[in-house]
C-alpha cells in the first residue's frame, strides 16, 4: 500500500537528515524524515554533545587545583559520575525536542521508524510497514563503531554506550589511536579512570601533523596515561573479578571495562541500496558525485555514510546543499575540504587546519615553518606543566598560510578563528599586519617572525 506521497523523504535524523529536512520544508517542499532511534543522531545524542559535556566535566580537575596557586583556598573536591550522567542526559533530551520542535514547525513529519529503500522513489517503513513514495531521496543514515572481530570482542563498550555507563569504570583499556579514542581516554582519565591505551600505529593521531601527535602524547603521559604504542589487542578474558585483555606484544591488562574504539563503518547495511541501484564504495560507503547524488537518479546521500569528512559541519553542510539545489537557488559555494578545520577535545585540546609539515614538504618547493612553544600564563602561578605549542606552515614561494596546527587550552576556538583567515587566502604578511590582542595566547600566531 502506499499511503502518502512527499517531494522528499529523508532516511536518518541526524545532523545531515535534519538540516536538509527543515531548510526542504521551508522551502515549501512536502517532507518526511524517518529517524529510527532519536532525532539529533550521532552529534547530539551518542557523539559531538555528551562527548563534551564529559570533557568538559573532566575540565574542572585541573582548575581545582590551578585555582590554589591563585590564593584560593579549595577543599577536597569529589567526583559524582551518576550525578553527571544523569545531568547529560536531560541535557540531551532537551536537545532532542528542540530538533523534534524545529523540524514539526517547518512543517516536516517525523517518522519514528527504520526507513528502508525499496525501489526508485519508494521508502519502506520497516517497523508500521507502510510505503512512501517520493520524488527524492536522501539517504543520511551516518555510521556506526567498527566491531571488534577478536575472541571476546562482545564485551567492550563503545563510544554509544560510554556515556551513560552505569559506574564509572575504575580501569579502562581504550583500543585505537583516533579522535574517539584520545578524546575519552582523556576525559576519563582526568575524571579519575584509570587508562591504557593500545593503538595499533606508531603515534597517536594518523594523519595530524607530528608537533600535535608528539605534543598529546606527552600531554596524556603526563596526566597519567599508559600508552602501547604497537599493540593491539588479541583476546579479551571475562573473570571473576573483571576483564582481562591480552595484546599483539604479549602484554595483559586487568580492567573493568574495555571501550573499543577502533574505527566507525558507514551505515548501509539492510538499506535496501540495491532495489533502488545505489552503489557502495569498497568498505561500504555510499558512492556520490560532488553534487551527492548517488548512483541512482533522484537518490542523494550526505554526512557519514558517505566517508568523506567524517564531522558534524560536513554533514550539515552538505544536507544544506541537497534542499537547496532541489527546492531552492542553487548557487552552491562548494566545501573546501582543504581549509577545513577540526579539533580533538582531549587535554591538551588540539585544533589543525591545513595541510601538516609533512605534506607541505612533498606539496611546496619552499616551506617556511613558524613554531612556538610556551608556558601559558595560567601556568605560572598554578605551577603546571600546562604548555602551549603553535605552527604555522607558509609555502614560501607565494607566502600563503597553508597549514596552521595548535596544541593547548582552547585550542578548537582559536583554529576556527584563524580557518576564516585560512578561507580568505590569507598570506603571512597578512597575518603579520594583524594586531596583536595581548596578552593572550593567540597574540603569537600574529607575532612569529622567525622561520625556523
Ligand atoms: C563519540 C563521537 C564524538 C564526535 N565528536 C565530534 C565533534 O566533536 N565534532 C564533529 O564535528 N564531529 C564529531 N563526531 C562526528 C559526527 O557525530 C558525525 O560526523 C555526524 O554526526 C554525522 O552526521 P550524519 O547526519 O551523517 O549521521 P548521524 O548523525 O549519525 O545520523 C544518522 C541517523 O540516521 C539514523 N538511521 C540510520 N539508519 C536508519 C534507517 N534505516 N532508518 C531510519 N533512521 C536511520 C540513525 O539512528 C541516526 O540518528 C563525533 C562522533 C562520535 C561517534
Ligand atoms: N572532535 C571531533 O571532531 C571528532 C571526535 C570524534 C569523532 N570524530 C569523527 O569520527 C570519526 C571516527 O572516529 P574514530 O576515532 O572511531 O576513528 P578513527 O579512524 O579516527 O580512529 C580509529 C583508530 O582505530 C585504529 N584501529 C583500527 N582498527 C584497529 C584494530 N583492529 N585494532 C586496533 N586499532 C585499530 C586506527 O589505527 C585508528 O587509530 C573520526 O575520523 C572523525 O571524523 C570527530
Amino acid at each position: 500500500m502506499v499511503d502518502d506521497s512527499y517531494d522528499l523523504v529523508v532516511v536518518g535524523g541526524g545532523s545531515g537528515g535534519v538540516r536538509a529536512g527543515r531548510l526542504a520544508a521551508s522551502l515549501g517542499a512536502r517532507v518526511a524524515l524517518v529517524e529510527e532511534h532519536r532525532v539529533g543522531g550521532t552529534c547530539v545524542v551518542r557523539g559531538c554533545v555528551p562527548k563534551k559535556l564529559v570533557v568538559l566535566a573532566s575540565r574542572f580537575a585541573n582548575d581545582f587545583e590551578d585555582a590554589k596557586g591563585f590564593g584560593w583556598n579549595v577543599s577536597t573536591a569529589t567526583f559524582h559520575w551518576g550525578r553527571l550522567v544523569d545531568a547529560v542526559d536531560g541535557e540531551l533530551g532537551r536537545l532532542e525536542g528542540l530538533y523534534r520542535r524545529g523540524l514539526e514547525n517547518a512543517g516536516v513529519a517525523i517518522l519514528d521508524d527504520r526507513g528502508v529503500l525499496e525501489g526508485p522513489g519508494v521508502v519502506r517503513l520497516q517497523r508500521s510497514g507502510a510505503l512512501l513514495r517520493c520524488k527524492h531521496v536522501l539517504l543520511a543514515t551516518g555510521s556506526t563503531p567498527a566491531s571488534l572481530d577478536i575472541p571476546g570482542g562482545e564485551f567492550c563498550v563503545t563510544s554509544d554506550h560510554v556515556f551513560s555507563l552505569a559506574r564509572q569504570p575504575k580501569r579502562m583499556v581504550v583500543l585505537g589511536g583516533g579522535y574517539i579514542a584520545v578524546e575519552i581516554a582523556s576525559a576519563l582519565n582526568s575524571l579519575g579512570t584509570e587508562i591504557t591505551i593500545l593503538h595499533r600505529a606508531p603515534a597517536l593521531l594518523r594523519g595530524f601533523d607530528e608537533m600535535l601527535q608528539e605534543g598529546l602524547t606527552s600531554g596524556l603521559s603526563e596526566a597519567g596515561i599508559r600508552m602501547h604504542p604497537g599493540a593491539v589487542a588479541t583476546s579479551i578474558e571475562r573473570t571473576s573479578d573483571g576483564l582481562v585483555v591480552h595484546d599483539s606484544t604479549g602484554g595483559s591488562h586487568r580492567v573493568d571495562c574495555v571501550l573499543n574504539a577502533t574505527g566507525r563503518r558507514p551505515q548501509t547495511r539492510d538499506l535496501g541500496l540495491d532495489s533502488a541501484g545505489v552503489e557502495v564504495e569498497v568498505g561500504g560507503a555510499i558512492k556520490v558525485d560532488d553534487r551527492h547524488q548517488t548512483t541512482a537518479a533522484g537518490v542523494f546521500a550526505v554526512g557519514d555514510v558517505t566517508n568523506q569528512l567524517n564531522l558534524t559541519p560536513v554533514a550539515i553542510r552538505q544536507g544544506q546543499e541537497v534542499a537547496q539545489a532541489l527546492f531552492g537557488n542553487d548557487r552552491r559555494v562548494p566545501i573546501r575540504f582543504d581549509v577545513a578545520p577540526t579539533a580533538v577535545f582531549s587535554t591538551p585540546e588540539l585544533g589543525t587546519v591545513g595541510v601538516t609539515e609533512s605534506v607541505a614538504r612533498q606539496r611546496y618547493a619552499n616551506v617556511k615553518v613558524f613554531e612556538t612553544q610556551f608556558r601559558p600564563m595560567r601556568a605560572t602561578l598554578a605551577k603546571s606543566k600546562e604548555c602551549v605549542a603553535m605552527k604555522v606552515l607558509v609555502c614560501g614561494d607565494t607566502d600563503k598560510v597553508v597549514g596552521v596546527h595548535l596544541l593547548g587550552r582552547e585550542a578548537a576556538e582559536m583554529i576556527q578563528l584563524i580557518a576564516i583567515a585560512l578561507q580568505l587566502g590569507a598570506t603571512k604578511h597578512d597575518l603579520d599586519q594583524t594586531l596583536a590582542v595581548h596578552p593572550t595566547a593567540a597574540e603569537e600566531l600574529v607575532t612569529l617572525r622567525t622561520a625556523s
